[in-house]
């Protein structure tokens, strides 16, 4: 057995968490070809490197697959209901910084708050026959968050990526999604509403709460905390 700690597997994310973990005294590193995923951990003995996708992550966790990982508040917090029963954060990470918000065209002057909009997607409504659609991956935190705000005529869109060009694609008349500099928002001629954001997402170390760790392995785990958080 081994403890099992999981790391994005490219990109941003992957680079600045190497990054991380060097500045802690562990070194992770891709082996093999540049396509492969497999990867070594060094400065710490008994814990193996499990490269996957940054939306995987949480699931992961969630079924006792990995003992450790790193992934976004926002990715944890849509992905998993019960997040706080089964996964613990251990540090904030200080990068991959983004907020999940609303969108609207930037032609909407009468729309800036999530009271506005509510008003706009009843107006829409009976103008066009059809809820607005607001194109997103987040639907379950995005849900939540209209359900709050008391907005309730509209209809959820999966994207899964590109989301900001839904609108000029016609298929969704604005969007929840993750920004981070709000180049992508402004070229796709999108504004933020002027609510707090739905949420604010870092990348974050996650311990699974359920994932077993054999009486071999709890001493590594335990060594790894303190490396990293001590
Ligand atoms: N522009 C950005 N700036 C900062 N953080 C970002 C940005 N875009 C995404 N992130 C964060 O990076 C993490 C990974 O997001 P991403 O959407 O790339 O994951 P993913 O869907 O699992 O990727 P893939 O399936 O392509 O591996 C999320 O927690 C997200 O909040
Ligand atoms: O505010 P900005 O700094 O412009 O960043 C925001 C963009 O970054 C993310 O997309 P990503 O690059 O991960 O691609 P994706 O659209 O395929 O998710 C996110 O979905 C936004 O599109």
């Amino acid at each position: 057995m081994s403890v099992k700690l999981g790391v994005p597997s490219k990109g941003r994310l992957m680079e600045k968490t190497f990054d991380w973990f060097g500045q802690h005294g562990i070194t992770l590193t891709r082996t093999g070809s540049d396509r492969e995923y497999a990867g070594a951990v060094e400065g710490i003995g008994g814990v193996s490197l499990v490269l996957l996708s940054a939306g995987e992550v949480p699931r992961e966790l969630a079924a006792g697959r990995l003992h450790f990982g790193v992934t976004g508040t926002d990715l944890v917090q849509e992905k998993l209901p019960l997040w706080e029963q089964q996964v613990e954060p251990m540090a904030e990470l200080g990068f991959g910084h983004a907020d999940l918000v609303l969108a609207v065209p930037k032609a909407w002057v009468d729309v800036d708050t999530l009271d506005d909009l509510d008003a706009v997607a009843t107006a829409f409504r009976t103008a066009h026959g059809m809820r607005l659609r607001i194109a997103t991956k987040y639907h379950r935190l995005v849900r939540d968050h209209l359900r709050h705000g008391g907005v309730a005529d509209y209809a959820l869109v999966d994207s899964q990526g590109a989301t900001e060009g839904t609108v000029a694609n016609e298929t969704a008349e604005m969007i929840a999604d993750i920004t981070s500099s709000g180049e992508t928002l402004r070229a796709n001629h999108l504004k933020v509403l002027e609510d707090p954001p739905i949420l604010r997402s870092q990348a974050t170390l996650w311990r699974s709460r359920v994932a077993e760790v054999s009486d071999g392995d709890r001493a590594v785990a335990a060594a790894l905390i303190t490396q990293l958080t001590g």
